[in-house]
């Protein structure tokens, strides 16, 4: 059984229909992108599983438990969400942003700290301890509440069963940053936690996903193996474009490339 079993999922909301029959899995260990175009009801996904908004049918489980039945402090040190919005006006240090992913645990304020430094070197954003969050850039805020997510999920003794929700990461993240958050998640990902997350660069989803679902309209299209399901073809029915698909010369992964 996989950790998070997404099974047959509708969303309506104001009398549309924003998720039709949404079934999906997500393995301890594993990462899962799903890609598709916007308003194709990416957001609306990863908020039904969050328990953020009520699907009228089907069923979200994480470790064989319906979500919306999991004691919501336990669930909170099992799961982790990022969203897409983190607005904080609060002049709040980098280091104090990270530290309130902690208040579901009881940890104690050593290993609470202890943690948060950890996440933020993963994240490369120690330097940051100290400096007031709306001073940051959009792309260093972007990395602290990263590592804010992480530190909220960090260890294995803390939750049984881990769940990473990501809604585009990387959005507003140089190249640079962008590679090394995707390898940052691979790491995370391998200590247990099963990770979902929404992209839109595919060539970073093919890179790192070991499974990319594609959405479109509220259904799923397919899914699989990035190298069986981004061809051109579905690439260019999807997203109404052209584009053409090299093989990357060291790893052989899909490259997308638009025209
Ligand atoms: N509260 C709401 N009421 C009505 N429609 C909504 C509501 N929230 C979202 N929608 C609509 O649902 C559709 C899916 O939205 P969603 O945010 O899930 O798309 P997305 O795939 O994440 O898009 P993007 O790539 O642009 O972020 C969109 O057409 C959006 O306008």
């Amino acid at each position: 059984m996989s950790l998070l079993e997404v099974t047959g999922v509708g969303v309506a909301l104001a009398g549309t229909s924003l998720l039709n029959n949404v079934s999906l899995n997500v393995g301890r260990g594993q990462v899962v992108s799903v890609i598709g175009p916007n308003g194709a009801g990416k957001t609306t996904l990863l908020r039904a599983i969050a328990n953020d908004l009520q699907p009228h049918c089907g069923m979200v489980e994480l470790a064989g438990q319906v979500v919306a039945s999991i004691e919501p402090r336990r669930r909170a040190r099992q799961m982790a969400v990022l969203t897409q919005h983190n607005a904080l006006d609060f002049s709040f240090t980098g280091f104090e942003v990270v530290s309130l992913a902690r208040g579901p645990h009881s940890t104690g304020a050593a290993m609470d700290r202890r943690i948060c430094r950890e996440a933020m070197e993963a994240m490369d954003v120690a330097h940051l301890s100290e400096r007031l969050y709306p001073t940051l850039s959009g792309g260093e805020q972007q990395r602290l509440q990263l590592a804010r997510v992480l530190a909220q999920i960090w260890r294995a003794e803390d939750a049984d069963g881990r769940l990473l929700l990501l809604d585009e990461p990387v959005t507003s993240l140089d190249i640079g940053h962008q590679h090394q958050l995707m390898r940052a998640i691979k790491t995370f990902a391998a200590t247990g936690v099963a990770v979902l997350m929404t992209v839109h660069d595919m060539t970073l989803a093919a890179h790192y996903s070991d499974t990319v679902v594609v959405l479109n309209y509220g259904r799923c299209l397919a899914s699989g193996r990035p190298e069986a399901v981004l061809t051109e073809s579905l690439i260019n029915d999807v997203f109404a474009t052209q584009v053409s698909i090299v093989p990357h010369p060291q790893t052989g992964k899909p490259v997308i490339v638009g025209c």
